[in-house]
């Protein structure tokens, strides 16, 4: 049995289909990029692994149970777009992310102070230390970005969804992103879908690469096929450089 489960997914908004027939499965603690054009449906894709939204056909379970009702993080299951709170400092947002790993969502004494130090860790690793105790609005986009990576990861889930985490980064930070990532990946074994619109991102990080897009297309109405997986890439030990990717789908490179 597979850990992450996705079968014969179809979605729908109104007359329009986004995905149709979209088949995979994931092991526990592997990495999946999921590149595509613009538009045809990979957050919609992670907002179903979260549970955000059902499909309109197909079944997805995780460890043979089908997804929580409702977005979950006891679930294990963390989205980080979703994950920073505007109400809480950033350092509050760290302990936050903890607090969710408790069964009554709050942290008291002892525990307390440990996860006080642990984010102040994590702030340090972020390169937040010096905005700590500031609110998420008044930091820069590339800020907030490596705030909600942060804080996804505090919470140590099982199964960590990001979409396009790194955008907004400079090429610097953006590479220490990768690294922390790959770190904290390596010590906790979590399953990490991420969405990029960089194919060499999507290489170097994932163990596989899904490509999404449109198998077909009716000139008379485009809305009237959904994309599904059209490849599905070995992107360790050699597997197909993102090169020869881009030679064989130039549309992913515009995005
Ligand atoms: N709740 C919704 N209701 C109606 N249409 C939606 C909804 N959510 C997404 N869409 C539409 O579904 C399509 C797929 O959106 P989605 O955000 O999943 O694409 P994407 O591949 O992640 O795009 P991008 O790479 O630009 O972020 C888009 O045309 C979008 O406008």
């Amino acid at each position: 049995m597979s850990f992450v489960s996705v079968r014969n997914v179809w979605q729908r908004y109104g007359d329009r289909s986004i995905l149709e027939r979209v088949s995979v499965t994931a092991e526990e603690g592997e990495f999946v990029s999921i590149v595509g054009a613009s538009g045809c449906g990979k957050s919609t894709f992670l907002r179903m692994l979260l549970a955000e939204e059902r499909p309109y056909k197909g079944e997805i379970s995780i460890e043979g149970g089908a997804t929580a009702v409702e977005p979950n993080r006891e679930r294990g299951v963390v989205f980080q777009k979703y994950s920073v709170f505007p109400h809480l400092t950033v350092r509050d947002n760290l302990m936050a992310a903890e607090g969710f790993q408790t069964r009554f969502g709050r942290l008291r004494g002892a525990a307390r102070k440990e996860a006080a130090a642990r984010a102040d860790q994590m702030l340090t690793r972020i390169g937040l230390s010096h905005v700590a105790q500031q609110f998420p609005a008044s930091l820069s986009g590339g800020m907030q970005q490596r705030l909600a990576i942060g804080q996804a990861l505090t919470a140590k889930p099982r199964i960590l969804l990001l979409d396009e985490p790194f955008g907004a980064l400079d090429p610097g930070t953006r590479l220490q992103m990768h690294d922390f990532l790959m770190e904290l990946r390596d010590e906790t074994n979590m399953t990490v879908f991420m969405v990029t619109h960089d194919l060499e991102e999507a290489f170097k990080l994932g163990d596989r690469v899904l490509v999404f897009d449109k198998p077909r297309w009716d000139p008379q109405d485009p809305n009237v096929i959904g994309a599904t997986i059209t490849y599905d890439f070995d992107a360790r030990h050699g597997g197909m450089p993102h090169q020869d990717i881009l030679d064989h789908f130039p549309s992913l490179a515009a995005g």
